[in-house]
């Protein structure tokens, strides 16, 4: 059995409290048991669940993993403190709010032999699922992904490319290592109104382009328009709902990390995404502020 604390509880800490206390029967799941959760707010007790301070959290010996579920820009140090303090690490993505810190962190986890789990329920939707499948072999003559959503305070959630690092995550899933070409932002603080555009050459040298918008109250969607050599893809594959939601399904990969059930090559795979989309965020950012 593996001890669990949730630090952060906004909407994914609520979600992992709930899937925490609900495992699937004969799970990888089965395995974490929720000991308590911390917040900056006095909050007592959540779903019959206790508060404890950072510090016993840290400090304690029946405390195994942290999910960390705090606002990006707090992820660095408290990743950093429970990994010092000899626990296993699952955070919600972003991994870090830059190139360096992530591969320090990555490297802590490593020198204390301690599983570091970024999550990525972008990948595990059945809406993305289903595009792959649409994807997978044809050949690429060029791309746009264009996200709407709700203004994100940066302060809190970081650099556009940062906090939208999932669309980074699905178009190198989709069409593998990237460069990016070039990137700008614009900018209308009166109306909390950002616009990201960052062009990138797959490595057949194909163009894509992603579109990062936000403003308060725009609709949470994604678009897509991919033109391959077979025709155009421009709408999503019908889906149906997943029998098991995707903070779920990252819940029980992270689990089977832990139970070491799984390979070094899908643990290295993982990494090598992971510091790779790190890594096109951070040259975005350096593009913008050009
Ligand atoms: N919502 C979603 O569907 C998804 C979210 N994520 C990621 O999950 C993380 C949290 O997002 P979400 O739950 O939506 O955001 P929320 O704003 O709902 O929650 C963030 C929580 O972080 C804590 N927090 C806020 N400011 C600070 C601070 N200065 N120092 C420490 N803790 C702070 C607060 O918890 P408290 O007051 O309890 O301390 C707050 O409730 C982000 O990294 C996001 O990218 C990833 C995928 C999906
Ligand atoms: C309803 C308001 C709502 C809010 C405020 C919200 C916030 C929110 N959703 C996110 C991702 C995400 N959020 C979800 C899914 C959900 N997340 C949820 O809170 C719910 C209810 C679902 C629905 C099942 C998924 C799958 C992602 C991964 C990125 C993606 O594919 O869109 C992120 C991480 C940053 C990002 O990729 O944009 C934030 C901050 N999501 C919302 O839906």
């Amino acid at each position: 059995m593996f001890g669990v604390v949730v630090v952060g509880i906004g909407i994914a800490g609520s979600v992992r409290i709930r899937d925490l206390l609900n495992p699937l029967p004969s799970s990888p799941s089965e395995s974490l048991k929720l000991q308590g959760f911390v917040s900056r707010r006095e909050l007592g007790e959540c779903n019959g669940v206790q508060q404890v301070s950072l510090k016993e959290a840290l400090q304690s010996n029946k405390v195994d993993v942290a999910f960390i579920c705090t606002d990006n820009q707090n992820h660095e140090q408290s990743i950093r403190s429970f990994l010092e303090a000899g626990k296993h690490v699952l955070v919600e993505y972003p991994l870090a709010l830059s190139a360096q810190a992530a591969h320090e962190l990555w490297q802590l986890a490593e020198q204390k032999g301690k599983v570091l789990h970024v999550e990525h329920i972008e990948l595990l939707t059945e809406e993305f699922k289903q595009l792959k499948k649409e994807v997978d072999g044809k050949e690429l003559v060029e791309g746009v992904l264009h996200f709407t959503g709700g203004a994100l305070d940066e302060q809190k959630f970081g650099f556009p490319s940062f906090s939208g690092i999932a669309r980074i995550t699905w178009l190198v899933d989709l069409f593998g290592s990237l460069n990016v070409t070039s990137a700008r932002l614009e900018t209308n603080n009166d109306e909390k109104y950002s616009k990201l555009t960052a062009n990138f050459a797959t490595g057949d040298n194909r163009p894509l382009t992603w579109i990062e918008e936000r403003a308060p109250g725009l609709k949470r969607e994604k678009k897509v328009k991919f033109t391959f050599k077979s025709g155009v893809l421009d709408t999503f594959p019908p889906t149906s709902r997943g029998a098991v939601g995707p903070f779920m399904l990252d819940q029980n990969l992270f689990a089977q990390k832990l139970l070491g059930h799984i390979s070094t090559e899908e643990l290295a795979a993982e990494k090598n995404r992971i510091l790779h989309c790190i890594e096109l965020a951070e040259k975005i950012k350096q593009y913008c502020q050009q």
